[in-house]
């Protein structure tokens, strides 16, 4: 399958401020390499691909909302607490940055943009992806909890 470029430049740039978390956890690029996607995280991605090849880039931008909304207010709301851990701090911080708030809001734009010359099927079309998204954003942290893997 032909990646696509945007998508591809979002996961490296999750890549990349994620570096330092990564050289502390002393994770090397190969070992991320062969990391691979657990169940959840599988279909969540699946999730994407779907709704960017069945219902376009409107319905792809709605299902991609909620990994900004959410990690922005998550960040703001622990970053507050301080965390012991320099990490997990530092983790809250990139997420509450003005940076990433002002990224958010973009996206939030992009969503209104995109929809509004849409007819209403399309704008159910957009909601049902958020709404799977938040669904799957929930479950995120349940597999990295529970350290999913495929049986
Ligand atoms: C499940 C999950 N949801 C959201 C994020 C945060 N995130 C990932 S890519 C991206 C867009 C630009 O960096 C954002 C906000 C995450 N890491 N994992």
């Amino acid at each position: 399958m032909t990646k696509n470029p945007n998508l591809t430049s979002l996961g490296e740039g999750e890549d990349l401020a994620r570096q330092r978390l990564h050289t502390e956890l002393k994770l090397s690029a190969v070992e991320l390499a062969a990391t691979k996607p657990a169940p959840t995280n599988y279909a969540y991605q699946t999730h994407m691909a779907y709704q960017n090849q069945a219902h376009g880039k409107a319905a792809l931008a709605a299902g991609l909302l909620p990994c900004y909304w959410l990690y922005n207010e998550v960040g703001r709301r622990l970053a507050q607490k301080h965390s012991p851990n320099p990490l997990y701090q530092e983790f809250f911080d990139s997420y509450a940055s003005d940076d990433f708030s002002s990224s958010t809001n973009q996206m939030r734009a992009i969503v209104d943009e995109l929809a509004a010359p849409l007819d209403e099927a399309a704008h159910e079309q957009m909601r049902q992806a958020f709404v799977k998204s938040c669904y799957y954003e929930e479950q995120f942290w349940q597999m990295a909890y529970e350290q999913q893997r495929w049986h």
